[in-house]
């Protein structure tokens, strides 16, 4: 019999290349998923890259592929390209791209193997068939009934939407577009900005500079309206998944009457294996029009797009943290210039990296100065509590606010970035405070109504009681040292014992649908005050709300990441931005003990453009990023040595053996992490930095090369990461 191979991506820690046998029978093409024989035992599924004539693998180790996956149409190569752009940039081999990014059942061979031997994609679409069937049914008999289809349609309808079923209920009267945008009138400076991003035929990036409730969102949303109606696509992305409920409302209201049920996929990690591939098959089946999700929706396998909107386009979350390190914000920038059309990256405090493209006229910059509703900014006060004397955490003048606002029957919220009761239990008499027994941080004491207090590692999840007396000199009067959002929820309580009050943060959103649930009570305004954690700071338009109380913030001050200014500024004037979206008169208290600090009064100011400035030039003179570029390789290992000796063994060779790329590259001593230790294991890092991004490149990957074949070490291990955001 006659063969031919194949090279086929799989998503195994090996940077090696795997090809397979066919027989020439049997056809299969790139961007296919195969079933393939790895190991003595295993068969894992795999996508393949390359079609080959011939291979450089013995005869004797040739294996053959076991099945062809034809359940769904093959990546495209506009796909298949971005995955492999994605596995260069980020240094990390094909397979660690594609196959993460594939709803789970695509790529577990379980799913394949059941008894009945169909494929999880014709499963759903039974399913889907079978609902469609019933309703079908259903609504004859009730069209008998009432001898009128139209008098149930409506009900239909929703039903026909639970099936993941399209009804296309378009108005035929008119233009779609024009439609959609109906409900509001843009003002000049969104109307400016929306014909900008429209009239664009090409690939442009274009930051969309609007004050917090500039009505950013309206201009998404005209401009996804339009690139519709041209018949395009669109992927949406938002930071958090918390806040996709709302802007999947907006965007059913105005296109599902438009475009129908499947024209809106979603898709972020809350999701189940079962939603993420009827989501996922839809759009590779072309059926979706507009994808809305967290960073993971960047790699949607759409083929018609005609635009791509990063909301929040600052925002860390856009950063994966482990697999693949990639930046779906870049990503996006990348993908639009590979099918030449606009990307919108949307925010109030964008990055600096996206400043400075600005700056170099490498990005087109578009400004919202004004608020959307008839309403001002908040007023900006800096509380200083350096000599006050603070009741349970909270100022005089805070407390007041929030009594006026209840008199007015207006929401307050109450802003401080830590969860749990107390941030460590701290014996009165000796020296002990909690710490974790596997980490090297605190553990946090936890105490909600209800609830035995425990203390929790945030790190690890460890968790366990709280001692009854000091574990070292068995003192019995342990205390709890300042303040988390539980904490600040009981004092709260006690200070208005006849308010409504509701925490939000990740334990009050833990279940899934919680969080939904929660927000929802929020906005519907029956809460009083809001407590919360950064979760609620992004994107939410809160309609009664009018006073925000911030605490800590000091915290973030004098963090040792360079980047922490840049975080807290804009976490502050975008939680400072939740406040007075409909009303007049609004406020901003910020507990601080240093007011004179230049960020809070950019931050009173509302001044963006006089922090970055300030912030530009300081990284200019430092030399760090956007001025140069990073590369960061962390190890780890159970003993800090050997984390730290993998790293300088590494250097050593580079230094040696490299010289010719090494030139103009800066590689600082391995040093231990902030938290040293999680989990038991002992980490350290290593920072590699260069002006010139190519040149970086270049280095790393021959480096990376010569560190994966000679320096491979079962004691430690190794994860890199281009364009780290904390260092
Ligand atoms: N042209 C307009 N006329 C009237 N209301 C508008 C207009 N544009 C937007 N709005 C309303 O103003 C409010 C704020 O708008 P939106 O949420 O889009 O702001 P944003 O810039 O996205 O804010 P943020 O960055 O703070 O989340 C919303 O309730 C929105 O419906
Ligand atoms: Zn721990």
């Amino acid at each position: 019999m006659s063969y031919y191979w194949v090279r086929v991506a799989l998503d195994v820690p090996l940077e090696a290349v795997f090809d397979y046998r066919v027989p020439i029978s049997v056809q299969v093409v790139r961007g296919q998923r195969v079933i393939v024989p790895f190991g003595t035992q295993k068969q894992i599924i795999g996508v393949v890259t390359a079609v080959l004539t011939e291979t450089d693998i013995p005869p004797e180790k040739q294996k053959d592929i076991i099945q062809v996956l034809d359940d769904l149409p093959p990546f495209s190569e506009r796909w298949l390209a971005l995955c492999e752009f994605a596995a260069k940039y980020y240094l990390r081999p094909i397979g660690e791209v594609i196959l993460p990014v594939l709803p789970p059942p695509l790529r577990k061979v379980a799913s394949y193997m059941g008894k009945t031997a169909t494929s999880p994609v014709e499963r759903l679409d039974k399913k889907a068939y079978n609902k469609q069937q019933k309703l079908e049914k259903a609504l004859k008999r009730q069209a008998k009934h009432t001898k009128s289809i139209e008098q149930v349609s409506g009900q239909a309808v929703e039903s026909v939407a639970e099936a993941g079923i399209r009804i296309v209920n378009v108005d035929k009267s008119g233009d779609s577009a024009v439609l959609a945008n109906s409900t509001i009138t843009l003002n000049e400076e969104q109307q400016s900005a929306l014909d900008s991003i429209v009239n664009t035929r090409e690939y442009k990036t274009i930051l969309l500079h609007g004050i917090t409730g500039s009505g950013k969102t309206e201009v998404y949303l005209h401009a996804i309206a339009q690139k519709l109606a041209e018949g395009k696509q669109v992927i949406f992305l938002v930071p958090e998944i918390n806040l996709t409920p709302q802007f999947a409302r907006l965007l059913e209201q105005r296109f599902v009457p438009l475009y129908g049920e499947k024209a809106i996929a979603i898709m972020h990690s809350g999701l189940s294996d079962g939603e993420r591939l009827q989501a996922w098959i839809y759009m590779q089946r072309q059926e979706t029009k507009i994808i809305l999700g967290t960073r993971m929706s960047i790699f949607a396998p759409l083929e018609n797009l005609g635009l791509i909107v990063v909301d929040e386009e600052h925002d860390a979350s856009y950063k994966q943290q482990d697999g693949l390190r990639y930046s779906a914000r870049d990503l996006a920038v990348w993908r639009a210039h590979q099918l030449q059309i606009p990307v919108v990256l949307g925010s109030a405090t964008p990055s600096l990296e996206t400043w400075q493209q600005t700056v170099n006229q490498r990005y087109t910059k578009l400004s919202l100065t004004q608020r959307a509703k008839a309403t001002t900014l908040p007023n900006i006060r800096l509380i200083n509590i350096k000599k006050m004397r603070l009741n349970q955490g909270l100022s005089p003048d805070l407390i007041s606010a929030i009594d006026e606002r209840l008199q007015r029957g207006e929401q307050s919220m109450i802003y401080l970035n830590r969860r749990g009761f107390a941030p460590v239990l701290r014996c009165s008499a000796c020296s002990w405070t909690s710490t974790c027994v596997r980490c090297s941080v605190h553990t946090v004491m936890h105490q909600s109504s209800g609830q035995a207090p425990t203390l929790q590692c945030h790190h690890c999840g460890y968790t366990s009681r709280i001692p009854l007396k000091c574990p070292d000199c068995g003192n019995q009067d342990l205390s709890a040292l300042g303040y988390g959002t539980q904490r600040i929820e009981e004092v709260l309580g006690n200070l208005f014992p006849q308010t409504s009050i509701q925490r939000v943060d990740a334990d009050s959103t833990r279940l899934k649908g919680s969080a939904e649930k929660l927000f929802e009570h929020v906005h519907s305004g029956d809460v009083d005050i809001i407590v919360g954690t950064q979760m609620l700071a992004k994107g939410h338009d809160f309609k009664r709300l009018s006073l925000v109380g911030v605490l800590n913030a000091d915290m973030m001050l004098f963090s040792g990441d360079f980047r922490a200014p840049e975080r807290l500024f804009a976490q502050l004037m975008q939680v400072a931005g939740r406040a007075g979206r409909h009303l007049p008169d609004s406020e901003v208290l910020l507990q601080t003990e240093f007011p004179e600090h230049h960020l809070y009064q950019s931050l009173v100011h509302h001044d963006y453009e006089q922090f970055v400035a300030n912030a530009l030039e300081e990284r200019q003179i430092a030399g760090l990023p956007p001025f140069a570029y990073h590369v960061l390789i962390s190890a780890q290992a159970k003993e800090l040595r050997d984390a730290l000796d993998f790293l300088k063994t590494i250097v050593a060779d580079a230094r040696q053996a490299l010289a010719a790329y090494i030139e103009d590259i800066r590689i600082y001593d391995p040093i231990p992490l902030k938290i040293v230790r999680v989990a038991n294991i002992e980490r350290a890092q290593l920072l590699i930095e260069a002006d010139s991004r190519p040149v970086l490149h270049r280095f790393m990957s021959v480096w990376l090369q010569r560190v994966y074949h000679h320096f491979r070490n079962h004691k430690v291990k190794y994860f890199v990461e281009v364009d780290p955001l904390e260092i």
